[in-house]
């Protein structure tokens, strides 16, 4: 038996590391969007305004925030919600901000309408302990609340979502990876809808490189660093969001677009840097495989995967020990697709990042505009509030 469930029209706002993506999202479709690429984290002062006219009439903003804390599933923002969110922004220096500040100029654009908070984290609040634990000094861990939280989590809802769709099958019966490649990178291993394990640790600087963060690297190194006086804590800090990664490795912004221009021109470092970029990634998703009894799929995301065809097959040649291959000719197709070659084996997804459909549904889910008898794919299993 269905419920009626009238149209819900959400203003999504989703800042990412290298761009701001706002979009209007009703009965989970995106039916328009604005993307800042290349945003700053400055918002033009009339922006959301003029939006909110243009996408009348609106039930609810729905803002993703990176890191959620301990937050198992999305809120409505409120004054204190947002004064402990800002507790986090030491957590996530490149993105709380931006969707703090994003989240009270649309509370002062748009009076009224009702705001929620969409997490990263969420997805990964079941995490097990052997996933979430640092072997760190207990005294510490408790002290300091030191885990793993992970992100991209809205990516990875979406992504486990429309993988099932694309294969027909219940997410409760799919072991699969998660792989968003955007301006951060991260690998999450998804078993029945799940996350088990994640390459983003206590912030989002864990794991893969990335346009301009280092992602892993020796603890031992840092000490020394610091040691040695090349840095003090604040700008070892601004070094690692802002000059690591392929910024740091070839002078250029970190684009990724950029860096392959220079490789296609000849530049060493920019060849070096691609492949440390993908050598990186492939470790990462060979160790989520690891927390999965068998692999079914693996869904790539985010703009990279969806613009650069021909580095995601460059990534799938050293795969070969996971199952994974693509088929040069879906590859190239648009839109989300299958891109492993036949149906035996690893199935291997091309899809895009669509983090506004996930915002939006759990927005609807926390003002209790979504029906729970919905189909299984509308679990909260995959990040909503129960
Ligand atoms: N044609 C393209 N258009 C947009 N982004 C691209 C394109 N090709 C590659 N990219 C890469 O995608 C990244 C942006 O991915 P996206 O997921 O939108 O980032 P984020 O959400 O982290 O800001 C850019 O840093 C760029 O390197
Ligand atoms: C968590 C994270 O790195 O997000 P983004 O890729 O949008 O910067
Ligand atoms: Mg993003």
């Amino acid at each position: 038996m269905w419920l009626v469930v009238p149209t819900v029209r959400v203003l999504t706002a989703n800042p990412g590391s290298s761009s701001l993506k706002l979009a209007l999202v009703a009965s989970g479709r995106r039916l328009d969007e604005r993307v800042l690429s290349g945003w700053d984290g400055a918002l033009h002062h009339g922006l959301l305004a003029e939006l909110g006219a243009r996408w009348a009439p609106l039930d609810a903003i729905g803002v993703r925030f990176v890191h959620g804390g301990d937050r198992a599933h999305a809120v409505r923002l409120t004054d204190a919600e947002l004064a402990d969110l800002d507790r986090l922004v030491p957590l996530a220096p490149l993105h709380q901000p931006r969707s703090l500040a994003l989240a009270r100029r649309a509370r002062a654009a748009l009076p009224g309408l009702p705001t929620v908070g969409c997490f990263d984290t969420s997805f990964h609040a079941g995490l097990p302990e052997r996933a979430r634990r640092y072997a760190l000094p207990a005294e510490w861990v408790r002290t300091y609340r030191l885990r793993r939280y992970g992100f991209h989590g809205l990516s990875c809802a979406h992504a486990v979502r429309r993988t099932a769709e694309l294969l027909a099958a219940e997410p409760g019966t799919l072991r699969m990876l998660c792989c968003h490649m955007g301006a951060g990178v991260s690998v999450t291993a998804v078993d029945g809808g799940r996350s088990v394990d994640t390459s983003m640790g206590f912030t989002p600087l864990e794991g893969a490189v990335m346009a301009t963060r280092s992602g892993t690297v020796d603890p031992g190194l840092l000490v020394r660093l610091l040691d040695l006086g090349a840095a003090d804590p604040a700008e070892l800090g601004r070094a690692l969001e802002h000059r690591s990664g392929l910024a740091g490795m070839t002078g250029t912004g970190g684009d990724v677009r950029d860096v392959l221009a220079a490789r296609a021109s000849g530049d060493r470092e920019a060849r070096v840097a691609i492949e440390v970029y993908l050598h990186r990634l492939r470790r990462e998703l060979a160790a989520a495989t690891v927390s999965l009894d068998r692999l079914d799929a693996v869904a790539f995301t985010g703009g990279v995967a969806e613009h650069q065809p021909d580095l995601l097959a460059e990534l799938a040649d050293g795969l070969a020990p996971l199952g994974v291959r693509v088929d040069a000719a879906r590859l190239h197709r648009p839109g989300d697709r299958v891109i492993s070659p036949d149906r035996d084996g690893v199935r291997v997804l091309a899809l895009t990042a669509q983090e506004d459909l996930e915002i939006a549904r759990q927005a609807e889910l926390v003002l209790g505009r979504r029906s729970h008898r919905s189909p299984a794919l509308h679990r909260p299993a995959v990040g909503g509030p129960p």
